[in-house]
């Protein structure tokens, strides 16, 4: 994505590959900080932290994670270094199913090497081989997706189509073009005319400073609306479909993403409004056949007590919402079940969310 006509990826290593560069994005869209990771411990904090997050970016830098943990390895201790590496890794945010899989997917790489030097290199190419994957399947799923952005374009004799997305599945979130956002960028870039609704996102506010942010970079028309607006606008008909990303979705098609996305699914099954869900295949998770057991990661209440935001001396501030005392409950995540979903938006095509379709375009996980 370009920042004022700049290419960026969101997480990349420097030449030497002894450390790794991300976005803190817990400045955006107020202050552009590019931060280092040396080691895998500052992988786990930025993982937790939310200086990088979205289900892509914290598979990328999961991957990244363990090559700083290889690279810090005493001779002799390079299997435990990743083991313990892994481990620490995997339990930074429990939803974001990309996670354990860049996380099982080197440590499987790197048992194919002669030696610790030879496993180190493994290492270090599987986590780019990551990155360069997430980037290629995110502009592979956003020219299927595009397609269905045409016909609704060409329903509406070349009017306006109006997307409403949730969050920031954007290119912040993976490691360029994004999920939700590559089939509008594509159908931009094909000519067709869009606008999206971007929803604020509470409490983190992903989509107010992210989403909106993101969206303005690329010059695609979009209008920041509060979270409980969107059924009102589908009634209104003034949305013609829903893309939303996801953190982890079952291979059955219940999809978990960011609190939310439930109700917004609800609302477009009762208005008849097509609501479709993007995804690289490593978002996929093959073992879980009911979205009940997806884990919900529950984050601190002090994220919905409180407000961060630009002050008029400039400075990035947190300010009190609530009375001092006042409890907060803060689940990150929900699920929408496969049933409200009209597809699922992927690297290969769009498939219907359920079982059959999902395993006759992923044959191999059948
Ligand atoms: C591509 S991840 C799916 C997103 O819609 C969303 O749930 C998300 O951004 C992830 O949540 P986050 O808590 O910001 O890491």
């Amino acid at each position: 994505m370009n920042i004022k006509n700049q290419h960026y990826r969101t997480i990349w290593p420097t030449d030497d590959s002894n450390t790794i560069m991300i976005i803190d994005q817990r400045k955006l869209p107020h202050q552009f900080i590019i931060e280092s990771l040396c080691t895998v411990d500052d992988a786990i904090t930025a993982i937790r932290d939310m200086h990088v997050r979205g289900a892509g970016l914290i598979g990328a830098t999961a991957g990244f994670g363990m090559h700083l943990a290889a690279a810090q390895a005493r001779p002799g201790q390079l299997a435990n270094a990743l083991a313990d590496g892994g481990q620490r890794l995997d339990k930074s945010r429990p939803t974001a199913r990309n996670l354990k899989w860049a996380v099982d997917r080197v440590l499987k790489a790197a048992e194919q090497g002669t030696d610790e030097e030879d496993k180190k290199r493994i290492v270090f190419e599987t986590a780019c081989e990551i990155a360069d994957e997430d980037a290629a399947f995110c502009k592979a799923l956003g020219q299927h997706g595009s397609g269905i952005i045409r016909d609704i374009s060409t329903a509406k004799s070349g009017g306006t189509v109006n997307i409403l997305t949730h969050c920031n599945a954007g290119w912040l979130a993976f490691v360029d073009y994004g999920s939700a956002t590559a089939p509008i960028y594509a159908a931009r870039d094909a000519g067709i005319d869009v606008h999206v609704w971007v929803d604020e996102t509470r409490p983190w506010n992903q989509g107010a400073k992210l989403t909106a942010w993101e969206l303005q970079q690329e010059g695609i028309p979009c209008t920041l609306i509060t979270d409980n607006a969107g059924g009102h606008l589908m009634q209104q008909k003034m949305v013609d479909m829903v893309i939303v990303g996801t953190d982890r979705t079952t291979h059955t098609g219940d999809v978990a993403n960011k609190i939310g996305t439930y109700l917004k699914a609800l609302a477009a099954h009762d208005n008849n409004i097509p609501f479709y869900v993007a995804l690289p295949s490593s978002t996929f998770d093959w073992n879980i056949s009911n979205g009940s057991d997806i884990p919900i990661e529950e984050r601190s209440g002090d994220e919905v007590t409180t407000i961060s935001g630009l002050t008029d001396n400039g400075r990035i501030e947190t300010v009190q919402l609530t009375a001092p005392g006042t409890r907060a409950l803060n689940y990150s995540f929900d699920i929408t079940p496969a049933r409200l979903v009209t597809g699922l938006i992927t690297e290969r095509g769009v498939v219907a969310a359920n079982k059959e379709a999902i395993h006759k375009l992923f044959p191999e996980h059948s």
